[in-house]
């Protein structure tokens, strides 16, 4: 029997924990030995690894987070800390990792597959959407949905209380969230950092609309704008002349049960996983596309930076 590890690294999304309920089951189904990373590459590096079986993934499918913990390791960053993780994975005779986390974790796993060639496969989570490469993170599903159901709850104060609403998503440098969420909220603003933008380019449609009985407003912001919410707030009351507030939605967006779609892509992510590694896949991550899952080098995910669908940025024109 060959030994196989998962660990979670950068933020956690809903979606990890059914991707790990997935690969102890899929590990032992293959033959191998399943063993959990506890609190991602620190857990490497602390020898926290544990072997584990079915108990151990019992009651976890519908919970958000990882039940293994997720981190960000300065510490991995140095050669001289990923030597001390190769030796704890070889003390237990570990030979394939799966990691599920963005781009800057694979950018770890890159590090250490070319210093140690240990089997290496990268699964992508992200609420971002930010990973070059493939359409989809894992938790992006979940995420979109906990942001729908909040705005779909806001609107409710907006539209009895004659107010605008300025709704900041998370992203960081990626307004994918926001994008998505404007459209399918049939939002009257969004705001992304992909594109510039001017707010008093918004004047005179917003104010026609209002002289036509527009009686609120939803406006969804990326959190990686370069303008304040409250700045754009104070324009709403003082140029358009509505009654605006601000609604941050912070860490929600990160948790919650896992939709069907992110169990479902757990599923798959974790099957390319695995019979990957116990293929020809000694150094990749699990990519989806139009053409669905495919293999590339963590070299090619890695080595160019992420760029939002033109397609997607097109709509944002009707928006
Ligand atoms: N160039 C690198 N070399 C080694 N480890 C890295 C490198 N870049 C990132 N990492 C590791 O990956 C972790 C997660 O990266 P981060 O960018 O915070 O999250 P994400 O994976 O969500 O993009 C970092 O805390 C660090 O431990
Ligand atoms: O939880 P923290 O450390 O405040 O980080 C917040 C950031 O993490 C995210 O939620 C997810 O980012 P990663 O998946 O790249 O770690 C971003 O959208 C947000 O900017």
């Amino acid at each position: 029997m060959s030994n196989i590890a998962i660990l979670c690294s950068g933020g956690d999304v809903s979606g990890m924990n059914p991707a790990i309920k997935h690969f102890v089951e899929y590990s032992l189904k293959k033959d191998l030995t399943p063993f959990f990373v506890y609190n991602g590459y620190e857990g490497l590096i602390d020898n926290d690894i544990q072997e584990v079986s079915y108990r151990d993934v019992s009651g976890i499918i519908n919970r958000g987070g990882t039940k293994i913990g997720s981190a960000r390791s300065k510490r991995f960053m140095n050669p001289e800390y990923r030597q001390i993780a190769k030796d704890n994975l070889d003390a237990l005779n570990i030979n394939m990792l799966v990691v599920l986390g963005g781009d800057g974790s694979f950018r770890g796993l890159d590090a250490f597959y070319k210093e140690h060639s240990i089997k290496s496969c990268g699964i992508p989570s992200t609420i971002d959407n930010d990973i070059h490469g493939t359409d989809y993170c894992l938790g992006v599903d979940s995420a979109l949905n906990i942001i729908r159901t909040s705005i779909d709850a806001i609107r409710d104060t907006a539209s009895s209380f004659n107010r605008a609403f300025i709704i900041e998503t998370m992203g960081r440098d990626c307004g994918y969230l926001a994008l998505i969420s404007a459209l399918t909220s049939g939002a009257e603003l969004c705001l992304i950092p992909e594109r510039e933008h001017n707010i008093s380019d918004y004047e005179d449609n917003f104010k026609t609309q209002m002289a036509h009985g527009r009686k609120y407003f939803i406006a969804i912001v990326s959190e990686g704008i370069k303008q304040d919410p409250q700045e754009i707030a104070k324009w709403f009351e003082e140029t358009i002349g509505i009654e605006s507030r601000v609604s941050i939605l912070g860490h929600i967006q990160r948790g919650g049960n896992p939709t069907s779609y992110d169990r479902l892509m757990a599923y798959k992510f974790v099957n390319y996983a695995i019979d990957g590694l116990l293929g020809s896949h000694t150094n990749s991550v699990i990519c989806y596309t139009k053409d669905g899952f495919i293999y590339k080098s963590i070299d090619e995910v890695t080595g160019s930076a992420f760029k939002l669908d033109p397609d997607l940025l097109r709509l944002l024109e009707d928006v």
